[in-house]
């Protein structure tokens, strides 16, 4: 039977990449996406804004809301402190088990857990299932339309801080104007936009970073 593309990029990986080498595992990945078939990771430009805001903010508890290949998983848990960890959710359960596969390739699963289902389902039970007081850092990279009522969700939820950070990839394409709109004019958040290219195009794409003040 035929391969899926998850498949032929982790096969890429354990071709090209070190064993419990992330930054190895991130690089066969965007050869494979550039050289072979586009694949929707968040990419090497948008990835080393990424990687700067990870830094930045050296979070202990990370949630990232679309986990597919594991790409974006791997970069963030690769600058993790030691202590640290990331919660990934995954509706797909193929994307689930290869991101599972990547991440174990990078060394790194200690570092994250891959959770299946829809995020209006688990972002309820986040304190009581892994017993996550807030998130210091949330990356949003799944439906479109799902970052603004997810958004609200985790307000509700009481699962942000003052000081917690989002940062949304694709705000531009395929765009997410409700959420920039909310973020934007509320003054329950300070935002910055980093304008970017979507993963591995010319197309203009962005990565908007918002801090909650609470
Ligand atoms: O759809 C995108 N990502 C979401 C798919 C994950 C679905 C999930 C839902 C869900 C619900 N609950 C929990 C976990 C999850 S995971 C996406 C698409 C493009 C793109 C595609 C074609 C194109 F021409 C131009 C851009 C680029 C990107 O960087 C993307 O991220
Ligand atoms: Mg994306």
């Amino acid at each position: 039977t035929q391969s899926t593309r998850p498949q032929r990029l982790l096969h890429a990986v354990q071709k090209n990449a070190t064993r419990g080498d992330p930054r190895s595992v991130v690089k066969a990945i965007d050869n494979f996406c550039r050289q072979k078939e586009w694949a929707m990771n968040v990419g090497d430009e948008k990835g080393c804004i990424l990687d700067s805001v990870v830094s930045e903010v050296n979070p202990v508890t990370v949630l990232e809301l679309g986990t597919y290949c594991g790409y974006s998983t791997v970069r963030i848990a690769s600058l993790l402190p030691p202590r640290a960890k990331i919660i990934t959710l995954e509706f797909n359960p193929d994307y689930a088990k290869i991101a599972r596969q990547v991440i174990a390739w990078a060394g790194l699963e200690d570092k994250i857990q891959v959770v299946e289902g829809p995020s209006g389902e688990w972002i309820p039970k986040m304190k009581e299932q892994f017993g996550v007081k807030t998130f210091d850092l949330v990356f949003l990279d799944h439906w479109k339309d799902r970052y603004l009522p997810d958004t609200k969700l985790l307000e509700d939820c009481g699962l942000l801080r003052k000081g917690s950070i989002l940062l949304a990839d694709n705000v531009i394409c395929p765009g997410t104007p409700d959420y920039l709109e909310y973020v934007r004019n509320s003054p329950r958040y300070k935002s910055q936009y980093f304008k970017s290219h979507l993963e591995y195009t010319k197309a203009e794409d962005g990565l908007e970073k918002s801090v909650f003040l609470g």
